[in-house]
């Protein structure tokens, strides 16, 4: 892994956001970073507004006020698609597979800017549109290869379990070769099997090909186990941040977010 300089910018940067629902501040006045080649872990009590924040950066909602950087660059108004080609992938709470193509085509039509899509070049450039779909056929392959759902390429992907569905959405985000994977509660719904690998996938993605990771989850074990550092939200804000330990023992923490539900671990 390259030594990240003190002065590079961090990979995102999220500056004094806020966003309002009618009445209700989801996010209030959010700064956070996230620093490159990290698992950074997000977590904070139901309501906390984690994934309105997720929302905010991908461009799926507009922010009332605040920015968002990515290597020091302003993103905060590119829509969904502008995120995604700076290479700012997300998994969905609830996975957004296509439910009536096979697993292989939902991989097939991640890339972006495919020479099929263009009918002329099917009828000028059949040769070339031919090469590529074999070369995104390729790597789709090498893809599920690695979450291990090669057995089910041609699966339809609505029949997939929970769990596989999971496996699916980070298939499909290393199809865009991301920098920053933004995970919306990878874990939930899935057996501590697949959640196990879920675990080992990423984990090796950040030290093999320096994929920088998000995560919103409420699975304890798992954010303990491979996030560091850890945002702590609550109400908006970032209350906190920290190594998984600090975290834990931090009496704040323990009254946002785990007291109700982890008081006396
Ligand atoms: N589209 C929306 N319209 C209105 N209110 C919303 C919308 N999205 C989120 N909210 C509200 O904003 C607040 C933050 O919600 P958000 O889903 O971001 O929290 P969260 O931390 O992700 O919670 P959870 O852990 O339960 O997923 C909540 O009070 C929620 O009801």
């Amino acid at each position: 892994m390259t030594e990240i300089s003190a002065t590079e910018p961090p990979v995102l940067e999220v500056r004094d956001l806020v966003k309002d629902f009618g009445g209700l501040r989801a996010i209030d006045h959010c700064s956070l970073s996230v620093q490159e080649g990290k698992i950074t872990g997000l977590i904070g009590p139901n309501g906390a507004g984690k994934t309105t924040l997720f929302n905010l950066i991908t461009g799926y909602f507009t922010p009332d006020s605040g920015r968002v950087f990515t290597d020091g660059a302003d993103i905060t108004s590119l829509p969904p698609h502008g995120v995604f080609r700076r290479g700012i992938c997300r998994t969905f709470q609830i996975p957004r597979e296509h439910g009536t193509m096979s697993v292989l085509e939902n991989l097939m039509l991640v890339p972006p800017d495919q020479l099929g899509e263009q009918f002329w070049n099917c009828w000028l450039r059949p040769g070339a549109v031919r090469a590529q779909e074999r070369e995104i056929r390729a790597k789709a392959l090498e893809v599920l290869d690695f979450v291990n759902l090669t057995h089910l390429a041609h699966e339809y992907a609505g029949r997939l379990s929970g769990g596989q569905k999971k496996l699916l959405e980070l298939a499909r985000t290393l199809m865009a070769e991301p920098r920053l994977v933004l995970l919306d509660e990878p874990a939930a719904g899935v057996n501590r099997t697949l959640m196990k690998k879920l675990s080992e996938n990423i984990e090796y993605l950040r030290r093999e090909r320096g994929i920088t990771f998000l995560l919103i989850e409420h699975d304890m074990d798992l954010v303990m186990d491979l996030c560091d550092p850890v945002i702590v939200m609550s109400e908006g804000r970032r209350l906190m941040e920290g190594h998984p330990d600090e975290v834990r023992n931090d009496p704040t923490v323990l009254e946002a977010y785990l007291g109700g539900q982890y008081g006396a671990a």
